[in-house]
């Protein structure tokens, strides 16, 4: 953990004053405490953030070897320790194949041959040229995965429904038997195309729908094979589960399961809105890696964003972000940051595995303005916490005919982060008054394209690996997931009936109950 310690002192000596004062002492503080890439903008001047205070959290991000450590991460070189792994999700973008090494071998041939292969398996499945076994045309395809293997895929999905035009994408992750029931019921399987993804096809949520897919279509006396296809790093596994290696997409140990939608895992995002656009998604991931790699720190948007995080954190002490897309088609872009943030940031002990002295990952959570508006707003703006707030906007909505919607969208979005700094000090019961000085950011850009979103997805990429730096954490593993599973696995038997009295206490009781609510 770095010295937070001048930070901390400056904090202190300057908590007094409001943001919002801070505009008076200084009329550029808009364009001073702002970062622009293009079409895009993020504006911190809504935080507490004055100079003194940002160089020393580029101070920060200096001491911590931010630099070098991007600089290692594009290289290919193996910094996640604990996996002994690269971390590449940025050759998946990487769309001119200029030569990325891992182990002295360049992975461009290989990623862009994937590309290719699934750019012709989506355009077949798009315009009939690949039907099902019957030869009926796929009019609806069914994603089964979990995690990273649907977050981001859902996620994208929604963002884009403007540029759909292929067969309808369907999305199963909960191993609650509902999940998969509620999607495939209205469907037909003779013209339903079902993909398995799982980097390591060993999921347990994702093998039992799979098989509860297969069964389905064995029930309609369909022969499987042909309505499958597999996104995933273990091949010898999706062979084994009888999918034909002509539709399994495969990809390496580099590319993390939340870091996968830019590969193969991004198949259905393709098949939704066709490979020429999804081009356009990873180009725009990729425009954000340029920047983050050249940008100078104060100028770079990634690690702005990641210093605001760490000084909302670790100096004021605020343990959530709000994660607020004044845009209702990133409806699930708080879920996807979860994962994206909080599993990679979410951690206890240092890379050397010492426990840090500080805090780490902060909680993500969100939902769509308005929507928010007329929910937990009273607690952001009244409440006893304070709640930085991510603001998302988008100058233009794709509904030309409804853009008086969207200038009341955006009036709410500029209303809200005004209203959190300014807030109404003076009012005739202590129950209207709004403190105020609650901080903000707010990214605006000119519209939710493929472009756009891929740039939006890749800001918050590095952001989360930013601030792991700075925390000198693992951003890239995720060893608190496997306790739970493990358990899972072990309970399974219990719950079924078998004998719970070597477990603790309140799980042999809640096993009792669920025999008698079952009897
Ligand atoms: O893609 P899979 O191997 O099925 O993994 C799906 C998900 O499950 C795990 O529990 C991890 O926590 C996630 O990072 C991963 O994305």
């Amino acid at each position: 953990m770095p010295d937070f310690a001048p930070l901390l002192a400056h904090r202190k000596a300057t908590e007094a004053t409001p943001i919002a004062a801070l505009f008076a002492g200084d009329p550029s503080r808009f364009a001073e405490f702002s970062v622009q890439l293009d079409d895009m903008l993020l504006d911190y001047s809504k935080t507490a953030i004055d100079a003194e205070a940002r160089s020393r959290l580029l101070a920060l991000a200096e001491a911590a070897g931010v630099e070098a450590r991007r600089d290692a991460m594009f290289a290919g070189e193996k910094i996640n320790e604990t996996e002994g792994r690269a971390v590449l999700h940025t050759a998946l973008r990487n769309l001119s194949g200029a030569p990325v090494t891992v182990d002295g071998q360049d992975v461009m041939p290989q990623v862009l041959d994937t590309l290719a292969r699934m750019e012709s398996f989506a355009t077949g499945v798009r315009d009939g040229s690949i039907t099902a076994p019957s030869g009926k045309t796929f009019t609806d395809v069914v994603n089964i995965g979990i995690g990273g293997s649907d977050l981001g895929p859902v996620m994208a999905t929604l963002a884009l429904a403007p540029y759909h035009d292929g067969p309808e994408v369907h999305y199963v992750s909960n191993v609650d038997g509902a999940h998969i029931h509620d999607v495939l019921e209205p469907l037909d399987p003779a013209t339903t195309l079902v993909i398995v993804a799982s980097k390591t096809f060993t999921t347990i949520e994702t093998m039992t729908n799979a098989r509860t897919a297969q069964k389905w279509l064995a029930d309609a006396g369909l022969d499987s094979g042909g309505h499958f296809a597999a996104l995933s790093s273990a091949t010898e596994k999706t062979a084994d589960f009888g999918i034909d290696p002509s539709r399994v997409f495969g990809f390496e140990d580099w590319v993390g399961g939340r870091y996968s939608l830019w590969g193969p895992i991004g198949l259905p995002i393709m098949i939704a809105i066709g490979a020429e656009n999804f081009r356009a998604f990873l180009d725009g991931a990729h425009a954000m890696d340029t920047h983050f790699r050249e940008a100078p720190l104060i100028a770079n948007m990634p690690v702005m964003l990641a210093l605001v995080g760490v000084w909302h954190s670790n100096i004021c002490g605020y343990d959530t972000r709000a994660v607020l897309p004044y845009d209702q088609r990133l409806l699930r872009l708080p879920a996807y940051l979860q994962q994206l943030d909080m599993e990679s940031n979410g951690k206890r002990v240092a890379l050397d595995g010492s426990a840090l002295a500080a805090n780490s990952g902060p909680i993500v959570w969100g939902e769509p303005g308005t929507n928010g508006q007329h929910a937990f707003y009273q607690l952001i703006h009244q409440g006893t916490r304070v709640v930085p707030c991510e603001f998302l906007v988008a100058a233009e909505g794709h509904e030309s005919d409804l853009a008086h919607q969207h200038d009341l969208l955006v009036s709410n979005c500029f209303a809200q982060s005004e209203a959190l700094m300014v807030g109404r000090p003076e009012a005739d019961t202590p129950h209207r008054v709004f403190p105020g000085n609650r901080p903000s950011t707010t990214l605006i850009y000119r519209q939710l394209d493929p472009f756009t979103l891929g740039r939006i997805i890749a800001l918050y990429e590095h952001r989360v690996f930013v601030e792991g730096v700075i925390w000198g954490i693992n951003s890239f593993d995720q060893w608190g997931v496997e306790l739970g599973k493990e358990l899972a696995t072990a309970m399974l038997p219990l719950v079924q009936g078998g004998d719970a009295s070597a477990k603790d206490g309140s799980t042999a009781g809640l096993l009792t109950v669920l025999q008698g609510l079952r009897d």
